[in-house]
């Protein structure tokens, strides 16, 4: 058994050792059955616009908790890369895979058991799908060259025998029995009216309230099979597992990107305003104006925006802000504007993620009244719902998506998260719906058709 990792500590000795790692190229690969292959810990990764990755076992673990999360993650990253021997194509390096939880106190009980308040794992096995070529990655700490080399030679070959023999056939949806969801609508009612309140007395201007929705499975869910099927339906949104035990994964495909640092240039999204897809192209485009011209989103969409640039400018030179635009998935539609900027220093991006997180489109305004209307009014834990979840790499460049349309699943059922912000003239009966509509990617998944 591998003893848990200590706060902010590498899992093996990280004193003077050196992370080995090595890369070989492969005919190409599918994702599926090299992630069902594997245990604990997986993970899985890819971008729309992107590197596919999907890794299994762990050369290292860094794990923190507490305010200095995010500081304590990357002076453990930096120890543990510092002593980096790797050959390889630059597509191919070793990264380290995880994400942090919504709150900071953090308490990592069911569902959320094995999630830490910051959790990643640089795996043993990385496959690495970019550009037209796959690649694999074997990493290991105070490992010589040699044994690496071996143990990739390995890895490769028992890769060719499983791709001999015949994918199993996607198993489809595990069923779901029954649901139960932790907030009632006249709940919910409850709930907006009182943020609402808030918002009016001036203490507030905006705040993201969610749900959570537990589902029964018939059978047990097959987590490849499942982000092989979100990678169908959902293509344009970044796709993510993160499965640290045995005793639960986190998995979903959220169209919100939180930051990629690349060099010294950030990107991110701004993404709020939600209304539903039409059934014929004609009622899809009323729903689409219906965004568009509306107030209320304009004002809700627009404090996401000028935050992030206010959030940005103190590291950076010029943001730059793109216009405005209908961001179409296939069921719902959002408001959507991505935003640049160049950092004035080298910067790594677990700081460009601190300073983003929570983004008023998944927190509210002002930060800290709105987490505490959350802590109030919220019954269910968010875990690392609507958290960064991403990948980073030696040089601190590297991705993080926002954890929405996303589960939490040890297998046999699975719990599911939706919010929407909530702003003055917000009605909560619409409220209401826009969250329903945000379970459909993962319940879709699940249910039998
Ligand atoms: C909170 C969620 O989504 C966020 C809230 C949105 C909104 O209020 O319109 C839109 C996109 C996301 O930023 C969610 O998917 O659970």
């Amino acid at each position: 058994m591998e003893s848990p990792p200590r706060d902010g500590q590498v899992s093996a000795e990280p004193t003077g050792s050196a992370l080995v790692s090595r890369a070989v190229e492969l005919p190409d690969c599918d994702p599926r059955p090299f992630l069902a292959g594997r245990d604990a810990p997986r993970v899985y990764w890819t971008s729309p616009y992107g590197p596919e990755f999907a890794g299994g076992g762990t050369a290292a673990r860094i794990a923190a908790d507490g305010a200095d999360r995010f500081e304590t993650v990357r002076e453990a990253a930096d120890e543990l890369f510092e002593g980096l021997d790797y050959d390889g194509p630059e597509a191919a390096r070793p990264r380290l895979f995880g994400g942090f939880a919504f709150h900071e106190d953090h308490d990592p009980a069911p569902p959320w058991q094995g999630f830490g308040a910051a959790e990643f794992v640089l795996p043993r096995t990385q496959l690495t799908r970019a550009n037209g070529e796959t690649w694999l990655t074997v990493s290991s700490l105070n490992a010589t060259p040699e044994a690496v080399e071996r143990e990739l030679a390995e890895v490769r070959e028992a890769l060719a025998e499983s791709r001999d023999r015949a994918n199993g056939p996607d198993a489809g949806p595990p069923g779901v029995v029954s649901t139960t969801s932790t907030t009632t609508r006249e709940e919910w009612a409850e709930q907006v009216s009182a943020a609402v309140s808030r918002i009016e007395a001036g203490d507030l201007r905006k705040v993201t309230l969610a749900q959570a929705l537990t589902a029964e499975l018939a059978d047990e869910v097959s987590i490849p099979d499942a982000l092989a099927r979100l990678g169908e339906s959902y293509p344009d949104c970044f796709r993510f597992c993160f499965e640290p035990t045995t005793d639960g994964a986190f998995f979903g495909a959220t169209p919100e990107r939180l930051a990629t640092l690349r060099g010294r240039t950030v990107e991110t999204d701004a993404l709020a305003g939600s209304v539903g897809r039409g059934d014929t192209p004609e009622e899809d485009a009323e729903l689409e104006a219906s965004i568009e011209t509306s107030e209320k989103m304009a004002h809700e969409h627009g404090l996401v925006v000028e935050t992030i640039r206010d959030q940005l400018s103190p590291v950076s030179g010029e943001v730059r802000v793109a216009d405005r635009r209908v961001r179409k998935l296939a069921t719902i539609q959002h408001l959507w504007t991505p935003i640049e900027a160049d950092l004035t220093d080298n910067g790594h991006v677990l700081s460009i993620v601190e300073a983003l997180h929570p983004t008023p489109a998944v927190g509210g305004l002002p930060p800290e009244a709105a987490l505490r209307t959350i802590r109030e009014t919220e019954t269910f834990d968010r875990g690392w719902y609507a958290a960064p979840v991403g990948w980073f790499d030696a040089a601190g460049d590297g991705t993080f998506a926002v954890g929405l349309r996303s589960a939490v699943t040890d297998g046999t059922s699975a719990t599911l998260f939706a919010g929407n912000g909530i702003v003055a003239d917000s009605d909560p009966d619409e409220e209401y719906e826009e969250v329903q509509l945000k379970y459909r990617p993962i319940l879709d998944e699940l249910e039998d058709e």
